[in-house]
């Protein structure tokens, strides 16, 4: 099927006709027409932080459920996280996420391998043969567990380099958030839950910077959170240290006052931070001192959101509302503009997780028509059961948002049209 988008305005604010030939973008083409009049095209979203759940976890979310999610929230391509049960600590397991995926076919999906296996933290993972695989994984995360051994950490920064790979790391001193439930400060005070602080993840970005440096490998920090981690990374890149740092929606929107419902939707790690936090991760993302937006997306059974906060599992869903939520904190704002959502949603994300030779590509003829149209001009309220997720961990069951994501195509196939999935 071929598509001629007549006159969607591109990233750098230009208007003209976009052809979708035999998977490429063309110069022209017959066949069905779109008219993208005050549309916006983007490059196809790329997420490198999603939990998709399967294996272990299918009543929550599965490849097929979680892949619709992302179609449906503009992405072409998602970084499955390694921590499903069994754990992805070995080829068979990311090969086997890997063709799951192709079968499903509606977003890439590029498996993340374990870093330690397990993600016990003690014993480095078949990283090399993960690597080998047809799965070809450059991203390695023990997400959900900080791999805190320096030791361990500095080994599995060596062993990467050799295939260009990354450690991605939930920078988390596991010894300062012992039996944690939500930041720590003037909310956990007054609310008595016990504190998360702002330095357990702070440390440890400084000391993987250092690591990081010190064998000449590539490192990147997921869901960064504080204020603190931000001055961090801006140091750290000024002495041309190889980080890259990613921030979630909801980092850029809700704060830790919300812990005050008691409402276990709001538990999430790193925990929801304050209003001060949110302002200097905007700005971070606004000056590239964070590269990229990445969801997080961390469906869980209703068991394990609904029943009292300490017992509840963190994580919030993300993949549809993301780029609603960028568009709210960062366009509507004045931080960022078009061109910065293309580069901070698709060009990064695609670099740093080693997809650019098919993701995050410019808008250009011969390039693979992974596309993105949205409508920013329409508004929509999240409901829950509007979501395609099998969760329905929303933080934001009832709020407005602008942007509607119109259409996606992956390769030139249409995988939502009309703001609907096309299977
Ligand atoms: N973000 C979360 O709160 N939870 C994630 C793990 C993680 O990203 O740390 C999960 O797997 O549920
Ligand atoms: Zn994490």
């Amino acid at each position: 099927m071929n598509y001629l988008i007549r006159g969607a305005t591109l990233p750098d604010g230009t208007t003209r006709d976009l052809a979708v030939r035999d998977g490429l973008i063309a110069e022209t083409t017959d066949g069905e027409v779109i008219d993208a009049g005050g549309l916006r095209v983007l490059p196809g979203l790329v997420d490198i932080h999603t939990h998709l759940r399967q294996p272990g976890r299918e009543d929550a979310e599965t490849i097929e459920t979680g892949s619709r999610a992302a179609a449906l929230g503009g992405y072409t391509a998602v970084c499955a996280m390694a921590n499903t049960d069994p754990v992805a600590d070995a080829a068979g397991i990311v090969e086997q996420v890997w063709r799951l995926g192709r079968e499903v076919g509606l977003v890439d999906v590029q498996p993340v391998g374990a870093v330690t296996l397990g993600l016990k933290g003690e014993r480095l993972a078949e990283l090399g043969a993960m690597a080998e695989s047809a799965a070809g994984v450059r991203v390695f995360s023990d997400d959900g567990h900080c791999v805190h051994d320096a030791a361990v950490m500095r080994r599995a920064l060596e062993y990467v380099k050799a295939f260009d790979g990354v450690i991605a790391q939930h920078a988390e001193d596991p010894k300062l958030t012992v039996g944690a439930q939500m930041n720590e400060g003037e909310q956990s005070a007054r609310l008595g839950l016990a504190g998360w602080p702002a330095v357990a993840e702070e440390a440890i970005i400084a000391r993987d910077a250092l690591l990081a440096a010190h064998v000449g490998s590539r490192l990147h920090v997921c869901h960064v959170s504080t204020a603190g981690s931000v001055e961090v990374l801006r140091w750290a890149k000024s002495r041309g240290i190889r980080v890259t740092a990613e921030v979630t929606p909801h980092h850029l929107l809700l704060t830790d006052e919300l812990a005050a419902t008691y409402d276990p939707v709001y538990k999430v790690n790193p925990p929801l931070r304050t209003a001060e936090d949110v302002t200097a991760l905007r700005e971070a993302l606004a000056d590239g001192t964070i590269d990229a937006v990445a969801t997080d997306h961390a469906p869980h059974a209703r068991e394990d959101k609904e029943c009292e906060w300490a017992a509840a599992r963190p994580g919030m869903l993300g993949l549809e509302t993301a780029l609603p939520i960028v568009i709210k904190t960062m366009v509507e704002t004045g931080l960022l503009d078009w061109a910065g959502v293309a580069e901070r949603m698709s060009h990064a994300p695609a670099r740093i997780a080693n997809l650019e030779s098919r993701h995050g590509r410019p808008l250009t003829p011969g390039e693979p028509a992974n596309l993105t149209l949205v409508d920013p001009a329409q508004r929509w309220t999240v409901t829950p059961d509007g979501l395609a997720s099998i969760s329905r961990n929303t933080p934001y069951t009832g709020l407005e948002l602008p942007g509607a994501i119109v259409a996606t195509f992956l390769r030139g196939r249409a995988t939502v049209l009309d703001g609907k999935a096309q299977a």
